[in-house]
């Protein structure tokens, strides 16, 4: 009778292991009724100083269990290496993420502990670049529940976190047909209208300080509420009145920590005004999804794909479902592409010779009369495909994401000498991964050359080594299944052609257009110092000088 409490917290545990859910009603049932129920058929007096005083102890005892069972030999993820208080609850790692420097926390977890290092109770950070198509492809492991938590729902995640392999991949095809190359087209005088308006926007504030970081977060946007809803914002002109673009931020911050602990995430979303900034967010989404139905198809945006109006015969999903991935095409379009092209600039700002030789690229594909935003010269702009390559291998927008999970209920997954248990997440951090002088020579160096020189383009010998290189002669390496900015296999950034077309269209036009140089004063070490990881992530602000060219 004695071990009968010891025997509830046992059975409470192993059913909260053994199954997941995000519902409350067994929560509590799993807390409060397994106490309450031994008091009553125990306790000679039923007090309510009783009941709490059972609640209290079963609790404790519970976190106990956990906690033992979590640093134990007994736990299958024993055998890996990792911080005590990662392996005793996912809470730490939640709070590092609030900082926004995951990327240089997993990083540093890395060079201490190795490839594999676990990161939470549950959760395995790997950095093993060969590992990646087992995990990433097409027949790896499916999507973590992370999104549940981000955007605060237990039920229809958008696609980016939907669990199940097959319906992902069903809820994929409209975004496969939306973002074809065929659809892609479409899109051209999108971008083209909206790189004017920034060209324009820039030439009004000649030879004064541009803040670039917050111009590409706005032209970004606008971009993609076209693109996503056939129109809806207009940061570029009005500025940021309804404060979209900082809820859009603010509520990364909260969505970057829910995506760690998805139960809270599910839990605060019902307490809307704890998470405000991050559930106004989702309410303007819907706004934005519900004017675009009201207003019908008027041209082929991303909509028409997702809402299956391309295909007659098929019926429209339901509205919740466009609402979700409208939201993700917004969020998952704007703030990366932004942050990529921060980083282009800031990138060629400090290496004024790469600076000069993009320029030079531009300028013989784009010679002054020639129009603006026309893309069919990008095929042959080497030079501007290694410049982006590089800024996005040495600030990937997405800097530690790809979570995926071996299901609860499914067997274990083996690759090679690894056995990863059932219930386990799966991080993949391209940050850490690019940076990692085993992928790429001189990792922490910009130096787009490498990536003319791995494609054959440029010998070595022809190459100008980065200002990092003590000497010419060293290793080269170039392991490209390492550059992971876009992910990697089927479940991949669906949107890896759209978002290129858009960076090469404004780095071409703006370069065109002006000269650049950095803001005076403005110390370019804050570039990587005040980076910040939420999901997407964010960049400083990035204040220049720019002059309208004369050739121009
Ligand atoms: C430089 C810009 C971009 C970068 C670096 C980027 C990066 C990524 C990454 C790392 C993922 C995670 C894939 C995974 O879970 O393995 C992803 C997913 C996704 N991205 Fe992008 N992205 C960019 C632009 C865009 C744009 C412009 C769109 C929309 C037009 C978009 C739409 C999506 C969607 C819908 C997913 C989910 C794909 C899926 O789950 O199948 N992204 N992106």
């Amino acid at each position: 009778m004695d071990d009968l409490p010891l025997l509830f917290v046992q059975i409470g545990h192993q059913l909260f292991r053994r199954h997941e859910t995000y519902s409350i009603a067994i929560h509590a049932l799993l807390l409060f009724g397994a106490p309450l129920l031994l008091t009553v058929g125990t306790a000679s007096m039923l007090t309510f100083g009783v009941l709490l005083s059972a609640c209290w102890t079963y609790l404790v005892t519970l976190i106990l269990s956990i906690l033992l069972y979590r640093l134990s030999h007994l736990h299958p993820l024993s055998k890996y290496p990792g911080p005590i208080c990662c392996r005793a609850s996912k809470l730490w790692h939640a709070c590092v993420v609030l900082k926004g420097r995951q990327h240089e926390y997993l990083q540093a977890l890395h060079e201490r502990y190795g490839d594999v290092v676990r990161i939470g109770p549950n959760d395995l950070s790997i950095r093993d670049a060969s590992l990646i198509p087992a995990i990433l492809g097409a027949s790896g492991v499916p999507k973590g529940p992370n999104f549940h938590g981000s955007m605060l729902t237990a039920t229809n995640p958008p696609m980016v976190g939907i669990q199940d392999t097959r319906l992902h991949l069903t809820r994929r095809r409209p975004w496969a047909r939306g973002l074809a190359l065929s659809a892609l087209k479409e899109y051209d005088r999108l971008i083209g209208k909206r790189t004017n308006q920034l060209v324009h926007l820039l030439e009004n504030g000649h030879g004064t300080v541009a803040v670039l970081g917050e111009m590409f977060g706005y032209f970004s946007y606008d971009l993609m509420c076209d693109m996503a809803f056939g129109g809806g914002a207009e940061l570029m002109e009005e500025g940021d009145p309804k404060k979209v673009w900082c809820l859009l931020t603010e509520g990364l911050e909260a969505g970057a920590f829910f995506h760690q602990m998805d139960w809270l995430g599910v839990y605060f979303g019902h307490i809307p005004a704890v998470v405000k900034p991050l559930q106004t967010f989702l309410m303007h989404g819907k706004t934005l999804a519900l004017e675009r139905m009201q207003r019908g198809s008027t041209r082929r945006d991303l909509f028409h794909y997702l809402n299956e109006e391309d295909l007659p015969e098929k019926t429209s999903p339901p509205l919740q479902q466009l609402v979700d991935d409208g939201i993700l095409a917004i969020v998952g379009g704007s703030d990366t592409t932004s942050s990529c092209l921060t980083s282009v600039f800031f990138a060629l700002l400090t290496h004024p010779e790469t600076y000069v030789k993009l320029q030079a690229e531009v300028d013989k594909y784009y010679p002054a009369g020639e129009e603006l935003c026309a893309t069919k010269h990008h095929r042959d702009m080497t030079y501007l495909h290694a410049v982006i390559n590089e800024a996005l291998r040495l600030f990937p927008p997405v800097m530690t994401l790809s979570t995926r999970k071996v299901p609860a209920r499914a067997p274990g997954v083996h690759i090679r000498s690894l056995y990863i248990p059932p219930g386990t997440s799966i991080s993949i951090p391209p940050y850490a991964l690019q940076r990692d002088p085993r992928n790429f020579s001189f990792p922490s160096a910009f130096w787009p050359e490498r990536w003319l020189i791995a494609s054959g383009q440029i010998e070595l010998e022809d190459a100008p080594p980065p200002s990092a290189a003590s000497s010419r002669i060293f290793e080269f390496v170039h392991n490209e299944v390492a550059f992971m900015a876009f992910s990697h296999g089927p479940m991949n950034c669906v949107g890896k052609g759209f978002a290129l077309q858009e960076i090469r269209t404004v780095v071409c036009a703006l370069l065109q257009r002006f000269s650049f140089r950095l803001g005076e004063g403005w110390d370019p070490r804050e570039y990587e110092a005040t980076v910040r990881d939420y999901i997407v992530s964010s960049r400083p602000a990035l204040p220049v000088i720019l002059e309208r060219r004369t050739s121009s």
